[in-house]
């Protein structure tokens, strides 16, 4: 079926030019004002390898690295090829894709020896898809553009589901022409795609939406406790909240397990207090208070002590039957 494309210029903030651009279907990436180059994908977890694997699916040639070498198997078995480092990935690569944990990991694999700077020249281009803070995305933009290569941080919006699917949501910053040329990869992997300025915005945009995600999941945790020790059937509250103006997706699909205490990893929630905390960091440069994600990240900590890091975010929950223990 052909790519239904809608797209549509508005006007950003303080200056930036913001481009809103939905796919309604998903495209070839090769087509008409497609990407015809080699692209690399550096971070296989939850999220890159969904991703990679749509690149592939699609009929991209991907070469991947991830450090943990076994993590290339299934991607190498769709047809991807191997290259032993970020710096062979990206002087193999005309765009090289990174999905990594963190900041950190984001930077070394950037930046450090045998990063992916190390691999860059003019021409090429770097696409940093993990989830950081603005002073470390403008960081790797530097060591990516000293090399003569273009930067765009572009993290997304969605999770495990969403990234298998192809229906993540892009949000992007940086070398607008790297923008338009890895359009069409944005596209197999995304359902939309913001451009919102200056390398910094992506991240800030992405730590804002987080930061309100992770504060609605500890509401709705504290919602479903108090609920079942009223006496009311915590199943229900998710229905009741499914048919109301506060549904949101996450609460229907993540709720049923909650109330069985299963949380099936799609999110983890060692990145989702990262997210808190950099989010934290963020209100402190502009001396903006926010008390609900405070107290919520003080929870997602707990639950971290608690060995719940590698679960999904949604059982932060235990980290409030944790503290009702301690006060019985
Ligand atoms: N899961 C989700 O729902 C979403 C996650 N995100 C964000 O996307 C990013 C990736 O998330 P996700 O895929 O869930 O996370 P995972 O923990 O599943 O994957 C993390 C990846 O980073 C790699 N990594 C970690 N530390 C290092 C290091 N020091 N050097 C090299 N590689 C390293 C891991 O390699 P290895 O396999 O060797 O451990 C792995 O490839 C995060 O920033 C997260 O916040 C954004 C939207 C949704
Ligand atoms: O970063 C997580 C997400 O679900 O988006």
């Amino acid at each position: 079926a052909p790519a239904l494309r809608l797209r549509g210029c508005g006007g950003g903030g303080r200056g930036a030019r913001l481009v809103f651009s939905c796919s309604a279907s998903s495209s070839s990436p090769s087509g008409e004002g497609g990407f015809s180059g080699k692209v690399g994908f550096l971070g296989l977890g939850i999220m890159g390898a969904p991703m990679a694997s749509n690149l592939i699916k699609a009929g991209c040639d991907v070469t991947v690295w991830n450090r943990t070498r076994s993590k290339c198997d299934p991607l190498l078995s769709l047809g991807a090829n191997y290259e032993p480092s970020p710096a062979d990935v990206a002087s193999s690569c005309d765009v090289t894709f990174a999905m990594l944990a963190d900041p950190e990991s984001a930077v070394e694999v950037a930046c450090g020896a045998n990063g992916a700077a190390e691999g860059m020249a003019p021409g090429k281009g770097y696409v940093d898809v993990s989830t950081v803070d603005a002073a470390t995305s403008k960081l790797i933009g530097k060591h990516i553009t000293s090399t003569g290569a273009s930067f765009l941080e572009a993290p997304v919006s969605g999770s495990k589901k969403p990234a298998e699917d192809g229906l993540l949501i892009f949000l992007t910053a940086g070398d607008e022409s790297l923008y338009n040329r890895v359009a069409s990869l944005l596209d197999v992997m995304g359902k939309s795609r913001f451009f919102l300025g200056d390398v910094g915005k992506g991240a800030d945009m992405k730590l804002v939406v987080n930061m309100v995600m992770g504060s609605m999941m500890v509401s709705f945790s504290e919602g479903l406790l108090l609920s079942e020790k009223v006496g009311l059937d915590p199943n229900t509250l998710v229905e009741v909240i499914s048919q109301g103006a506060i549904s949101a997706p996450m609460f229907s699909l993540k709720g049923p397990s909650m109330v069985k205490a299963a949380y099936p990893t799609a999110f983890p929630l060692k990145h989702q207090q990262k997210d808190l905390r950099l989010a934290l960091s963020l209100a402190e440069s502009v001396s903006q208070s926010i008390p609900t994600v405070a107290a919520a990240n003080e929870l997602y900590k707990v639950a971290k002590s608690l060995g719940l890091a590698d679960q999904d975010f949604s059982a932060v929950i235990e980290a409030l039957k944790a503290k009702e223990e301690q006060n019985k």
